[in-house]
């Protein structure tokens, strides 16, 4: 007995380690099975991509990690064409058409839906918001109850707001007439539209403009996109604990902001109590109700649009923002800098009189945000919509089966040489016919209407269709305002010292990085961002009135 009993664990231990090893070539064998299919018999296998794309889904968080995936997909249309499989299962398209099918046709609404990728944005908030609402109806009802806080009313009470924070974000630029110290303009952009979003959302701004204490809601942000974007498993992201073990800080960044959230949410209703009630945005979604079946939101769904108007609103139009003070303070850009001040200090003899109203028919300034909008669209990759009844459908001139994933990425369709030629420089005259304003040749010469109309057809930074961005008047609002004013206060240059662009590095290595003037951002979803670094001081004739 005592002599056999090792020989039994022996042979016991032999034969876990035997199926173990058969267990582990039967993965392996069911892998490469699968691989060679992926590439032979697959549906999409007749679809160009790269090899680890075409066998694996792997790539796709990969990418996601790197903080490259928009430079990427880029850089695999410019190799592979106009299709891309960029999953074993998924397509990125990269043509106006194709844009047009997946995203804007109503024929099409039950056939494409959004990719079970969007349930894990809003997991930890315990409910979907209109951004993450797949299902079609209950889009459409989340849909109707949002759009009427950015109806008329309620943008014209939000003008308000975002003036007095213009104010706020002048007076810490300069108040004098020599250059003051170098300004992070990504810092800046970050923290005033913050505010503005605090203010019509929570009922006060967050104060990042002028309290270092509060910066930790954007951070926040910034860090649980990064980690939304590339765990993809809603089960595991819905299980705080383990998350919080997995995910690390990114994670708990995530947790933390929905329930800073939650909190803010619940003052913000006490205060529609009040007797003076505040007509800000969330006054505008407390009173709506769904024409359609009279509900209004549950708490629970409250909290998630809160989170989602936070992170939608604030981080796409910081990014713009920055991106704004980048590509205007270039040497290339002078002309359109001195043009586009001189029109404004032209046409407003006081900065008070730079109001929404006043701006909504500007030509030029509307030219320059538009085309920095197409530069860095702020949500850069291919947004994944899933074809969903058999056999499928035509998109491009291809059948592509249901169960297939395809989408279009901004970044992709904004430098596309044929829409915009020279797409990677700043020229917002590409968006001006060329009868617009005759005297605008001084800055260089207008596009006919045809190349106009190519470049509109391509133009997709707030994506099209019932799914399109919501909150793009707001945003537009926002840009012109705070770049009319700032413009028209203070001269403006580059600080000689530049931001060192940790995003580079690495990746201007493998040739993503390689042209200078590009505001460089990280793909994180949303995007993650440094610099410019600029100078401000008062423009000579206000200091001297
Ligand atoms: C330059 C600024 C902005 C850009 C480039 C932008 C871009 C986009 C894009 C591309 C989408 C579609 C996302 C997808 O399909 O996954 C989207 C959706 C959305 N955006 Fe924006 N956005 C901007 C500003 C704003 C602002 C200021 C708000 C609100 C305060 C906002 C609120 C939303 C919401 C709620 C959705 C979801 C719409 C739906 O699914 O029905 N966005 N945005």
């Amino acid at each position: 007995m005592g002599i056999g009993q090792p020989t039994f664990k022996m042979t016991s231990f032999s034969m876990i380690q035997n199926a173990l090893l058969l267990l582990a070539l039967a993965l392996l064998t069911f892998r490469l099975l699968r691989a060679v299919y992926r590439l032979t018999l697959h549906p999409l296998a007749r679809f160009p991509g790269p090899f680890l794309s075409r066998i694996s889904s792997i790539s796709i968080p990969l990418q996601a990690a790197s903080g490259d995936r928009h430079l990427r997909q880029l850089q695999e249309h410019r190799k592979y064409g106009p299709i891309v499989r960029i999953g074993p299962n998924s397509l990125s398209f990269s043509s106006p058409t194709a844009l047009r099918t997946i995203y804007q046709s109503s024929r099409l609404q039950n056939q494409l839906r959004k990719s079970d990728y969007y349930k894990t944005i809003d997991a930890p908030a315990g409910a979907y918001s209109t951004h993450s609402e797949v299902g079609r109806r209950k889009h459409a009802f989340r849909r109707r109850v949002l759009d009427q806080a950015f109806s008329e009313a309620s943008m014209r009470s939000a003008e308000e707001f975002v003036i007095n924070n213009v104010d706020t974000l002048c007076g810490l630029l300069s108040n004098g007439d020599s250059w003051s110290q170098p300004r992070r303009m990504d810092d800046y952009a970050t923290y005033f539209v913050y505010d503005v979003m605090g203010d019509l959302v929570f009922g006060k701004p967050f104060d990042c403009m002028t309290n270092a204490e509060h910066r930790f809601v954007p951070k926040m942000i910034t860090e649980s996109s990064k980690f939304l974007y590339v765990f993809v498993a809603r089960r595991l992201i819905s299980c705080e604990p383990l998350m919080h073990w997995l995910g690390g800080q990114a994670a708990r960044d995530e947790y933390h902001f929905v329930a800073y959230a939650a909190a803010r949410m619940k003052e913000r209703i006490a205060k529609e109590e009040e007797k003076d009630v505040r007509k800000d945005m969330m006054h505008y979604i407390l009173n709506a109700k769904d024409p359609v079946t009279s509900r209004s939101l549950t708490q629970l769904e409250l909290e998630a649009e809160t989170s989602l108007l936070i992170a939608a609103g604030a981080d796409t139009t910081s990014s713009s923002l920055a991106a704004a003070f980048h590509y205007l303070t270039l040497p290339s850009s002078k002309p359109v800098l001195d043009y586009l001040q001189r029109q404004l200090r032209k046409k407003f003899s006081v900065v008070s009189f730079i109001t929404w109203s006043a701006l909504k028919n500007h030509t030029y300034l509307r030219a320059v945000v538009e085309e920095i909008v197409r530069l860095l669209p702020a949500v850069p990759s291919e947004l994944p919509r899933t074809i969903m009844q058999k056999p499928g459908i035509d998109i491009a001139g291809e059948f592509i089966p249901a169960g297939t994933t395809v989408g279009c990425s901004a970044f992709v369709l904004a430098h596309d040489a044929e829409a915009y030629p020279s797409p990677y420089a700043f020229k917002p005259e590409r968006w001006i016919p060329k009868d617009a304003e005759t005297h605008l040749a001084e800055v260089s010469p207008l596009q006919d209407p045809e190349q106009i109309a190519k470049a509109r057809e391509a133009f997709c930074a707030f994506s099209l269709g019932s799914r399109g961005c919501v909150g793009k008047q707001l945003a537009y609002m926002e840009l012109c305002l705070v770049l009319a004013r700032v413009l028209w206060t203070f001269d403006m240059r580059r600080a000689v010292e530049q931001v060192s662009v940790r995003t580079k590095g690495e990746a201007e290595r493998k040739g993503l990085r390689w042209y200078d003037d590009e505001y460089q951002v990280k793909d994180v979803f949303l995007t993650a961002r440094e610099g410019p670094l600029v100078e401000f001081r008062k423009h000579q004739t206000l200091v001297e009135a």
